[in-house]
């Protein structure tokens, strides 16, 4: 296969288009495969082994065998193998994020810069792969001890987006690894290929066969195949990026084990700019949050509230700085905005678009997709937003961005958190009183002050609301996501009377 790619990777040996189960490149029963389509020009340039769920057990239970050896590991050769992992994958840094641009559509320094950012998870989780502790509590009864243990919860599934495939998989695999759980990875069907060179990394790292297992599937079989490894016996945790909707599912088929899980969802973030912001900040700011993977993030800004003494002026610079991207193939590396990763997404943002227009919304630039091959929309800049639009009331995922005036911080807030979602926020002022108050009443997870991103290793990752529960990254959350708490009590001498 790897000799008809559109492209040629430095170390071909990573390029994997079947499944990976327990240490073996495996095909599926049904030996069926699906088409992976290039964004940049709709061609398919790859397939990949369907696997349905028929397949699942077998990839359940070679990673509850691993579990049962792995768990028992020593932390500090957990931690030295995801070390090695992140050396392994910085290595191969240009091989992934090549993989990354032909499933995605993204720019190549996007996917680079994607690639930096989740090396970071593999650094932090080898630190707190050493640091999970239980703790002592101070006796009620004197001949009585009483503690805390944490241990591996078990088997783990991750079921991952396509936006950022190498990101949210070793955000999720770092934590699972490091607390000492096995983890099957269901990438999404866009694209399996980089998932499968990271595990192929994983591998070469010394994690043992099992520990990380990858099972790829196409749209159609997707739902059947996640229902049957939510639903399965011997999974204990299952971790879910994706659309609120599909998570509320997610989280029917996990109640009925009463699976831990934890759901990153979608967001419907607004981005607010006082009059007292610094407007050259808040456009830099903007122009990547709304730009970068062609507006396709949870976290990217939805809606963009902007005060009205400065409202004109912000967008006459939002719109010259606009104007300046240059929209083609990720591959070409003057590409500033790359494709959208599925059709589906450009349907979207014509109705959003149509949507907008017909409720008095004035199109600034672009609002239409661009003819020719490939998945591309023109980045679009609307104001005059209001509160009855599809786009105030819905995750866009994708290059649309909606101005929207207010008068007042009162009424921003209201406008804000006017939304059942509650993943990030973020707003620009330079009044300190003024910021501590907003942190307090904004309903998100994740709050940026004068950044648009908030995103790292070290910053717990998630969302209120119908954005979801739980945290990725940060200190001690998210390693917590992957552990048990066994409370001991232990009789010293005789039983006490009391
Ligand atoms: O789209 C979701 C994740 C984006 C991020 O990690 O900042």
């Amino acid at each position: 296969m790897s000799t008809q790619l559109p492209f040629k990777l430095r170390d071909s040996s990573l390029f994997h288009d079947t499944a990976l189960n327990n240490g073996q490149w495996v095909h599926s029963k049904s030996r069926d495969t699906f088409a992976i389509e290039d964004p940049g020009t709709g061609k398919v340039f790859a397939s990949c082994a369907t696997n349905k769920v028929a397949d699942v057990d077998g990839f359940v239970e070679s990673s509850q065998n691993a579990f049962l050896k792995y768990r028992d590991m020593n932390p500090r050769q957990r931690a030295q193998m995801l070390l090695e992992w992140h050396r392994l994958i910085k290595e191969a840094r240009e091989d992934i994020a090549t993989l990354v641009t032909y499933e995605t559509g993204k720019p190549k320094s996007e996917a680079l810069g994607e690639v930096d950012y989740a090396l970071g998870f593999a650094w932090w989780f080898a630190g707190e792969a050493e640091r999970v502790r239980g703790s002592i509590a101070i006796p009620s009864v004197s001949n009585r001890r009483t503690f805390v243990i944490k241990q591996p919860i078990g088997v783990s599934v991750a079921l991952v987006p396509w936006n950022f495939p190498v990101a949210m998989i070793i955000r999720k695999v770092a934590a699972a690894l490091a607390a000492g759980c096995t983890m099957i990875v269901k990438p999404s069907p866009e694209t399996p290929l980089s998932t499968l060179a990271l595990a192929d990394l994983a591998l070469r790292a010394g994690f043992p066969s099992g520990v990380l297992n990858v099972i790829t599937t196409d749209n159609d079989n997707t739902p059947e195949l996640s229902e049957a490894l939510c639903k399965h016996p011997l999974v204990r945790k299952v971790t879910f990026t994706g659309s609120t909707a599909v998570g509320k599912l997610v989280a029917r088929h996990c109640s009925y084990g009463l699976k831990k899980v934890t759901m990153e969802l979608g967001g419907n973030c607004p981005l607010i700019v006082f009059n007292d912001g610094d407007i050259d900040q808040a456009v830099a700011a903007l122009m990547i949050l709304k730009w970068r993977t062609a507006g396709q993030a949870c976290t990217h800004a939805n809606r963009v509230y902007v005060q009205s003494g400065i409202y004109d002026e912000f967008a006459k610079r939002m719109l010259a700085a606009t104007q300046k991207l240059k929209v083609g193939h990720g591959n070409d590396a003057s590409t500033t905005m790359g494709a959208l990763t599925t059709v589906r997404g450009i349907e979207k943002l014509e109705r959003h678009v149509d949507d907008a227009v017909s409720k008095g919304g004035k199109v600034l630039c672009g609002g239409k997709r661009i003819d020719g091959p490939g998945y591309f929309f023109q980045p679009t800049i609307i104001s005059d937003m209001t509160s009855s639009m599809l786009t105030t009331n819905e995750e866009i995922f994708g290059p649309l961005l909606g101005l929207y005036k207010f008068e007042s911080e009162g009424e921003v807030v209201r406008l804000a958190n006017n939304t059942s979602m509650g993943l990030a926020s973020y707003f620009f002022t330079r009044d300190v009183d003024r910021t501590w108050r907003m942190l307090e009443s904004l309903e998100a997870g994740m709050i940026g002050m004068n950044t648009g991103n908030s995103s790292a290793a070290e910053s717990p990752f998630g969302g209120i609301k119908e954005s979801g529960y739980g945290k990725e990254a940060g200190k001690d959350v998210a390693i917590e996501e992957y552990l048990i708490s066994k409370t001991g009590t232990l009789t010293v001498g005789e039983v006490s009377k009391l």
